[in-house]
């Protein structure tokens, strides 16, 4: 395929910058402890200071890949498939969860909501940021809110952020790794202060898997 095609296919959602992809646990939020397995998509320009995934930002660095062959080789591993990045919103996710749905697979997104949501998910993590905040639509639908805790302003952050969000949505804090000691004191008085927060940890971190 010629250059222009492949960027026509991806402008369209059915290439993908595809970073990695890998069989694992969940290791965060609602769903931790269950095995998924994980499409990275490449592509971000949140720029949180802390990301763990940098390497994943220039989607100029990932080969754009068609969308069939991720989720055939997907569909082999896991009947849950998570979509991160890099901010999968970046790009047209209707075709990848078109495909993923004809399979009968379930699609669980982590985004940080800040370009318009597109795909058919059945779970919706969302982890806003405030340096480029969520498109209003996806507090509605949104299954967990996910807010990464850097310092005490993030628990006003978190707030304001709940206060968006639909009833239902479940509400973590969730340390930010490199700070972690500091931080997990102050997120733990703050939920047993405020019940309606539960804390989430990088789980996977701790058990050294990716
Ligand atoms: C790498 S991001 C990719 C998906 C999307 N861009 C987002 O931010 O939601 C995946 C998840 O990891 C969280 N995360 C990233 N860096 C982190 C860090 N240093 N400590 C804790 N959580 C982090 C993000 O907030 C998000 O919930
Ligand atoms: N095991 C594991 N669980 C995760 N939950 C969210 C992750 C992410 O980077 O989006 C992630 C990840 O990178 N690994
Ligand atoms: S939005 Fe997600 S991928 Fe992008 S910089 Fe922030 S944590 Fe990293
Ligand atoms: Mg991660």
């Amino acid at each position: 395929m010629v250059e222009e095609e492949v960027l026509r296919e991806v402008d369209k959602g059915l290439m993908l910058p595809l970073m990695e992809e890998f069989y694992t646990i969940q290791g965060e939020g609602y769903h931790k402890g269950t095995a998924a397995y994980f499409i990275r998509v490449g592509g971000c320009d949140v720029g949180c200071h802390w990301c763990d995934v940098k390497e994943s930002w220039n989607a100029g660095t990932h080969p754009p890949t068609a969308i069939n062959d991720i989720v055939e080789n997907a569909a082999k591993y896991s009947n849950t498939i998570v979509v991160t990045g890099g901010e999968p919103l970046t790009w047209n996710m209707d075709p990848l969860t078109s495909a993923l749905k004809e399979k009968n697979l379930s699609t669980h997104i982590e985004t940080s909501g800040a370009y318009p949501l597109t795909g058919t998910w059945d779970w919706i993590c969302l982890s806003p940021k405030k340096n480029k905040l969520p498109e209003e639509r996806i507090y509605d639908v949104a299954h967990e809110l996910k807010v990464i805790v850097y310092n005490k302003h993030d628990l006003i952050f978190a707030e304001e952020q709940a206060a968006k969000v639909n009833v239902d949505c479940i509400l973590y804090l969730q340390p930010e790794w490199s700070v972690r000691d500091k931080v997990v004191p102050l997120i733990v008085d703050y939920v047993m202060a405020n019940p309606k927060w539960k804390v989430s940890l990088q789980t996977h971190k701790y058990l050294n898997i990716p």
